[in-house]
């Protein structure tokens, strides 16, 4: 995804055009599926090559969270957030956004996906105005309120009047998000939002990410950053190579990870020797610390052993599982990109 400046290019691409519909809407499945913002089924994508993009993917995006959509380059993520929007056909399979037929659904989703092309010499106002103008069933005399309201939720009203060209790369990322928030939105699509940006740029975005989550938008958001996800996200799904690999909160992702305790200690063989005496299992010992999994000894137990057994303890700490220990865990594989 890029969000940049194409000077001269023709103004940015109209909003979505909704789809003739997906038929029959989907029936709910067990787990909380009525109160969905996004279900999909079955969803697939098989370009003409062959390649499959996307293969027989279930998805569910309880509203209200913001859901995280992990997966290196590559995984599927883009085609899926196009075959959400009706931007591509999926080759078989259904989904369903805001429990109602695509069509029903688009005017109150906003999206990022291939960023706007804005005119750097125009204001950011300008340029939401000629966005804005663009959009067929927006009507063209709320359109300063809407704008302005716009520009206002992302943090813009003070710069509105400035040249595009002067906005920093997380201002300019701002006026994109604030380009899909022109109308009323439940739910909100972005694809890699923060891809690109400076970090200054990214902790704007990510910050602007959790308030318009907590105005009660849902807010379905792509990355490959496991980082990213961790930061802000509420849930997250896993796409490897096109599948799904696991979907649900954060924390009951790490459910399924045992916590391990971290010891430092200048006697890593004694210590390994009574936490393996404890129970504890997966012990590594390494340069002054000691690592090894609780498995369901409590840490202060543990502590209290070590101090027994005459380990001198400097530190002792519990790490939770993080979403990459899920993914490894998952897959056998680490995640291929850096935080
Ligand atoms: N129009 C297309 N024709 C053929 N193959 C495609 C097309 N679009 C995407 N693909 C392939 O489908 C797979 C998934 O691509 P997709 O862009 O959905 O992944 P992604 O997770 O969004 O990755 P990235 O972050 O790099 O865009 C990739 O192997 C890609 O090369």
């Amino acid at each position: 995804m890029t969000t940049d400046t194409k000077a001269g290019a023709p103004f940015a691409a109209s909003p979505p055009l909704p789809e003739s519909g997906t038929g029959t809407p989907v029936p709910a499945p067990p787990g909380g599926a009525r109160d969905a913002a996004i279900v999909t089924r079955g969803l697939t994508k098989r370009f003409r090559g062959g390649q499959v993009a996307v293969d027989s993917l279930d998805l569910v995006v309880p509203r209200g969270s913001v859901f995280g959509f992990l997966g290196p380059n590559g995984s599927g993520k883009t085609t899926t957030i196009r075959m959400l929007l009706g931007l591509v056909t999926p080759t078989s399979g259904t989904r369903e956004l805001l429990g109602v037929p695509l069509a029903e659904a688009l005017p109150s989703v906003g999206a990022l996906v291939e960023g706007p092309a804005f005119y750097p010499y125009l204001s950011g106002r300008d340029n939401l105005l000629r966005y804005d103008a663009a959009d067929r069933t927006a009507d063209p005399r709320t359109a300063r309120e809407r704008v302005a309201a716009a520009l206002d939720r992302v943090g813009l009203a003070a710069a509105a009047g400035k040249r595009y060209r002067a906005y920093s790369l997380g201002m300019r990322q701002r006026l994109a998000i604030a380009a899909a928030l022109l109308g009323p939105r439940e739910l909100l699509i972005l694809d890699e939002p923060t891809n690109g940006l400076d970090p200054q740029g990214t902790r704007e975005v990510r910050a602007l990410i959790k308030e318009i989550a907590a105005e009660g938008v849902t807010v379905f958001v792509s990355s490959h950053l496991l980082a990213e996800v961790e930061q802000m996200c509420t849930h997250a799904a896993i796409m490897r190579a096109g599948r799904l690999v696991a979907q649900g909160s954060l924390a009951g992702l790490r459910a399924g990870e045992v916590p391990r305790v971290r010891v430092e200690t200048p006697d890593v063989a004694r210590a390994a020797r009574v936490l393996r005496e404890l129970g504890l299992m997966d012990v590594h010992a390494g340069e002054g610390e000691v690592t090894a999994s609780l498995e369901d000894v409590a840490a202060e137990h543990a502590n209290a052993e070590l101090v027994r057994a005459g380990v001198a303890v400097r530190g002792l700490a519990v790490v939770r599982p993080s979403l990459e220990d899920v993914f490894v865990e998952l897959t056998g594989e680490g995640f291929d990109v850096d935080g």
